[in-house]
């Protein structure tokens, strides 16, 4: 079901060479996000309360500790997948007052940006998304494009 999210996302391609990248939250939620951010060389760090194994097994810096204005310090943008909403509208709050840009990986009306799916090909990367309304009709179409490019060449 298509769902609304009040929101105009531009899709952009960013630089993150040498950027740095804060994840609140160390489930498997997060873990998700940083597998992604890790196959374009970002400089993660993250913050959580508890932190799952494959987080700790990664080699990415984490710290255990409760979020708070602060950590945003010094960072590009932030992804945050605490699953607390009243944490999530801090996060938005203090983004906005720290000029980072934030992700709430499960509430796209609080996005102020909004996580395509990828097919990237060499120099080639095509990003798909649906402006948040529909995550899984984008990995699908994503998934269709993979399927077009590695058997249509
Ligand atoms: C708005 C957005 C915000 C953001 O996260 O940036 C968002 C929101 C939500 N995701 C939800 C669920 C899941 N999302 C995934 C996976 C991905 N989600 C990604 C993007 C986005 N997800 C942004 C929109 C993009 C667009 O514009 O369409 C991808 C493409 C990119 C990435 O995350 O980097 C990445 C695939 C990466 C890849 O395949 O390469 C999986 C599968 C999995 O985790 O394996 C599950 C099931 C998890 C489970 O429950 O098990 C729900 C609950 C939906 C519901 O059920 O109601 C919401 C909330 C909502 O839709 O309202
Ligand atoms: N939503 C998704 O993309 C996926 C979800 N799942 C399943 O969904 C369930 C939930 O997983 P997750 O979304 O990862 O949630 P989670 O509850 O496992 O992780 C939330 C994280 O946020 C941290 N946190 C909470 N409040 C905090 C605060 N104030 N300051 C700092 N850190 C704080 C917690 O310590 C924890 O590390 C799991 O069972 C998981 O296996 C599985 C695959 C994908």
């Amino acid at each position: 079901m298509r769902k609304s999210t009040g929101k105009n996302f531009l899709p952009i391609a960013i630089d993150i060479t040498g950027e740095k990248i804060l994840v609140i939250g160390g489930g498997q939620s997060a873990w998700n996000k940083i597998k992604i951010l890790k196959r374009f060389d970002a400089d993660v760090e993250v913050i959580a309360l508890k932190v799952c194994d494959e987080i700790k097994e990664s080699g990415i810096p984490y710290r255990i500790k409760a979020y708070e204005k602060a950590d945003l310090s010094g960072f590009l943008m932030v992804y945050s997948c605490t699953n607390y909403p009243e944490v999530d509208r801090q996060i938005v709050r203090d983004g906005r007052e720290a000029g980072v840009l934030v992700n709430i990986h499960d509430q796209p009306a609080l996005c102020q940006f909004i996580s395509p799916a990828i097919y990237q090909k060499d120099h080639l990367r095509i990003a798909v998304t649906s402006n948040g309304t529909d995550v899984y009709g984008t990995i699908e179409a994503r998934d269709r494009i993979k399927h077009y490019f590695e058997n249509n060449q």
